[in-house]
């Protein structure tokens, strides 16, 4: 599918950004924002919005886009795995409700939420040697923004 980008000018998107794990996530937020910008998305219209953790980015995805505030959502955190199983529902839940949002709300929600065993595997995907996940998912949600104008055109 080509990329049209017609309507960049005009979009709105939302960041959504766990606090949890935060010398990570800043970094997932700078490749995002960065990546945006770049793309033609000042930061005026990049709507930034921080919470405690990843179990809570479901719920203010689903917030700004019940309230239409966005054209699309990036969903940015780190989940690291600790001594116990809550890593395993934390991202589990975190999973399963930014799928909800995604599908069942009026604009695509991005996963960027890392799910790592420590602190290296994450430092390694917000920026280091793997990439940056919130870049990708700026690149991604705009590919997505793409692909709805095309199947409207083609109705
Ligand atoms: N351990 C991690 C968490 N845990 C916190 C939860 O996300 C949540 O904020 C808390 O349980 C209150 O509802 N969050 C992360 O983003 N990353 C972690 O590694
Ligand atoms: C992923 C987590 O929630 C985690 O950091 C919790 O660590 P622990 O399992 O050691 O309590």
């Amino acid at each position: 599918m080509t990329q049209t980008n017609t309507s960049l000018k005009t979009r709105r998107i939302g960041i959504v950004v766990a606090q949890f794990n935060q010398v990570v996530t800043d970094r997932l937020l700078a490749g995002a924002q960065e990546a945006l910008e770049q793309a033609g998305i000042s930061r005026d219209r990049q709507l930034v919005v921080s919470v405690p953790g990843a179990f809570e980015l479901a719920r203010t995805a689903k917030l700004m886009a019940d309230q239409h505030q966005v054209d699309g959502i990036i969903a940015l955190g780190a989940v690291i795995r600790g001594a116990t199983s809550h890593y395993d529902y934390v991202c589990a839940e975190t999973a399963h409700g930014l799928a909800e949002v995604s599908l069942n709300g009026p604009v695509p929600v991005m996963f960027g939420v890392l799910t790592t065993d420590d602190l290296y595997q994450a430092l390694d995907r917000a920026g280091g040697k793997v990439g940056n996940k919130g870049r990708d998912c700026a690149a991604g949600v705009l590919t997505m923004l793409d692909v709805q104008d095309q199947l409207t055109a083609a109705k």
